[in-house]
Parts: structure tokens; sequence; C-alpha cells
């Protein structure tokens, strides 16, 4: 083993066969690699890079082989192949020539025309292949292929800006989608964390006001106490929860897995007595709960459905939805490839269905604040207005404002109650929030 792009072709082969996430497989294929430290960071970047590039990569390639059925290993060898020869820098001969000896190893007959393809993109060159995968095509394809987005998400994104007057902000958000980000780590309430983070030197974050920037691995960092790896547009989520609902009541995290938010809430809520049940359906990201929380603190992982939340029990309810995830595509390359447009007609189904519950579950008086990791239009606003408009007795709070009251530099719109977070704007994932309080 430990050839990095051969680990890399294995890792993306598992993640298309399997559906797994990258992130959570990366840390144990590198682990079982025993690859050095630097080849690491080659895995990762050939790995991440070919996966957010594939469509690009992929118009590439067909435009070069018409007519031919290629396997799957084979088009994604191409794929880290073009990913090295146009977005990183490895000599163009050492790209080729590594590629094809791969390929070699386990499918010899397409050794012929690995090294053509390759070869025939290098000379080309970058520009002039993607001026032939674009030509004659309309607009929203153009941006499709250059920013390597299906087209329905860039349609479905270009709808979401224009809420907020954006929609030619597009490009800016491709482009940001499709960056590295950096590791952001959340400092929990009531921990020693934030002044150890900063007697480390490490830098603040912009928009979240207990998140630190983490330069290469966070490993060590997360051995202090109270130190969590999140993005930072989560974190401002349970802030904001935070800011408004009584610490000393009862609180539900109603889809906790993996245990992100739950953490800072129970830390949050902790001096005060609050107390805290986590609702996660599936076992094993109920486990993940569990470990994310501290166990010296109060709280109850539940092993259920959000559905079957107790009635009128809690004084303030985190409604972080299942939702197709297209806010969060810098750190899960695969969410635009795998959600489709009639996935997201389950997924609004159980939103709505888990709004409702949660409307039953929360006390008069409490606050619910629904989020989602997506800024697209009927997994948010939509499923707002849907549940204001059956329940008189809620009433829609000004999220921006709350936002505005935990960070006041964050630049967001006073037109609209909602919030919506953009990666291009605040350098966070597109975290979407509804404060709904009840009469
Ligand atoms: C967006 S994730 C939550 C992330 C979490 N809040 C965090 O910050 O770590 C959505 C979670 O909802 C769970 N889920 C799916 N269907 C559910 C249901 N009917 N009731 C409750 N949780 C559900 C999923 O298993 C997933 O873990």
């Amino acid at each position: 083993m430990s050839n990095p792009r051969q680990v890399a072709l294995d890792l993306l082969l598992r993640v298309e066969e399997t559906d797994s996430y990258i992130n959570l497989l990366l840390s144990s294929v590198l682990e079982k690699s025993g690859l050095p430290e630097i080849d690491r960071g080659l895995v990762q970047e050939l790995s991440y890079g070919a996966l957010r590039w594939q469509l690009q990569y992929d118009e590439f390639i067909n435009l070069l082989t018409p007519g031919k059925v290629l396997s799957a290993k084979v088009r994604i060898s191409l794929r880290l192949g073009l990913h090295q020869l146009f977005r990183m820098r490895v000599p163009a001969h050492a790209a080729i020539h590594e590629t094809v000896e791969m390929v070699k190893r386990f499918e010899r007959s397409a050794a012929g025309l690995v090294n053509a393809v390759l070869r025939n993109c290098d000379r080309a060159g970058f520009d002039s292949l993607l001026g032939q995968v674009t030509e004659n095509k309309p607009a929203i394809e153009v941006m499709a292929i250059t920013h390597s987005h299906p087209k329905w998400v860039v349609t479905a994104l270009i709808s979401a800006l224009e809420l907020d007057g954006k929609g030619g902000e597009i490009e800016q958000l491709l482009i940001a989608n499709n960056d590295t980000p950096e590791i952001n780590l959340a400092a929990l309430p009531g921990s020693n964390a934030q002044q150890a983070l900063l007697e480390l030197g490490l830098t603040p974050g912009d928009a979240s006001p207990i998140s630190f920037i983490a330069h290469g691995n966070p490993e060590p960092l997360l051995a202090t106490p109270g130190v969590r790896v999140q993005d930072q547009g989560s974190q401002l989520v349970a802030l904001a929860l935070l800011a408004v609902g009584d610490k000393s009541g009862s609180w539900l995290d109603m889809c906790s897995g993996p245990g992100g938010k739950s953490a800072l809430l129970q830390a949050g809520i902790a001096e005060q007595g609050g107390l805290l049940d986590c609702l996660e359906p599936a076992p094993h990201r109920a486990e993940l709960v569990r470990q994310a929380l501290n166990p010296k603190l109060q709280a109850n992982v539940i092993v259920g459905y959000g559905q079957e939340a107790k009635q009128n029990s809690y004084d303030a309810i985190l409604l972080d939805a299942p939702c197709s995830g297209l806010g969060s595509v810098r750190r899960k390359p695969e969410s635009r490839w795998r959600k489709t447009p009639e996935q997201l007609a389950n997924l609004t189904k159980i939103q709505a269905e888990l709004l409702e519950a949660a409307v039953l579950a929360l006390k008069s008086g409490g606050y619910l604040l629904y989020s989602t990791c997506s800024p697209i239009v009927v997994e948010t606003n939509t499923q707002v207005k849907l549940i204001l408009d059956r329940h008189p007795e809620l009433e829609l709070e000004n999220a921006n404002q709350v936002l505005n009251g935990i960070n006041p530099s964050l630049q967001l719109p006073s037109g609209r109650k909602t919030a919506q977070l953009w990666t291009h704007l605040h350098t966070t994932d597109a975290m979407f929030m509804a404060l709904i309080r009840k009469k």
C-alpha cells in the first residue's frame, strides 16, 4: 500500500460505491495507510479535489473518449490525473506517468487510453478544454461546468440568493463552495477553552464569538477540555437559541446526531441548571452524540424520532433538520452529486413533519429554532411559511437581530426575519435559521 495516489483512488471508489461521506472515511483510511504526514496531505488534496471538480473533469474526459464506456476505477484515476495536471503543482510528466502506472496495476488494457487522454488534455491546456466543453451552451450550464455543480443546484442557489437580492453573486458563491475551508474550533462556554486557545496564539474567527481558526492538524488542540471542531455557522445556530431560550428550563435537540450543536447547548445551559434531551433515530449517530457531550454535565440521549417528542414539554427546541446539505458542500463535496430534486421531496416531507412535532412539543412562551445546512428555498422559507400558516399561535422572531446581538459585525439583511448565512459572504456554511416563538 502506501502510494498516496492509490490511497486516494481507493478512498474515492469507496465513497462512490458505498455512498459514504469522504470526511468520515478519510481519517481511518489515512490511519491504515501508514503514510507519512506530508503524503496524507497529498491524499486529502487529491481526493477532495477530484471529488469537487468531478463534473468538470468528466466533461473533459467525455470530450476525449467519445462513445467509450470507462470503468469507475479508470474514470476516477483520470479525474485524479486531471486534478494533478490542472490544479496541483505536480509536473505534467509526473502526473501522467504516475496515473498510467497506477491504472496498469488494475486494468492494463486501459493504460494506453489513460495515457492518451491525459497527454491530449495537457497539450490542449485548461482554458481551451473549458472553452470546448462550454461552447454554445446556455449560461446555467456554463456555470455548472465552470464551477462543477449540477445544473439544478446552480438554479436552486440562484433562487435562494434572489430572496436577498443577491442573484448576481451566484459565481462568487460557487467559487466559495469549491474553496478548501479553514478548520474552525468552538470554545465551549463554561470551560477555559477560550483562554487556552488565546494563550496558544490561535486567531479568533470572524463570524462566531466563540470560534478559533486551526491551522494544520487540529487533533492535539482537541485534548483541551471544551474544544470542538465546528463550523462557525453551526456555532451561531446554537448560540442564537441560547441567546433567547430560558437556560433554566427544559431543552430539546430534536435531530441531534452527531452532536456538535448538542455539546454547545449543553455547555450553554449547564450553569443555570437547564435540562437537555437529545433525540436521534440512528443508533450509531446517537452514540456520537454521547461522545460529543460532556459526561460531567446533564443531558439525556434518546434513540428515537423527532416525530415522537413529548408534547408540551420544552421551553426551547433546536430543530436542525435533515436536509440536502447543499450549504456545506465545501466540507462535504460529495453532497452535491448525491442529492437529486426527487430526494428533496422526501426531505421536505420529513422537515414539515418534524416542524409540526416541534410545535406540539414546545410549551407556550417557548422558542423553536429551525435550521438547515441548506439555503434551498423549499427547505427553508417555504417550510417556515407553511408552519406559520398552519399555527396562528406561532410568531416569527427576527433571527437577524438575534445574530447581530451575538456579533454586531455580521452583515445580515434588514428586510427579512429569517436568517441566511452565505459561504461567500460570511465564510461559514450556508446555514439557514428561523426563530419561532409560541405565544
Ligand atoms: C443535520 S443533521 C443534525 C446535525 C446535528 N444537529 C449537529 O449539529 O451535529 C440531521 C440529523 O437528523 C437525524 N434525523 C433524520 N430523521 C430524523 C427524525 N425523523 N427525527 C429526528 N432526527 C432525524 C439524522 O440522522 C441526522 O443525524
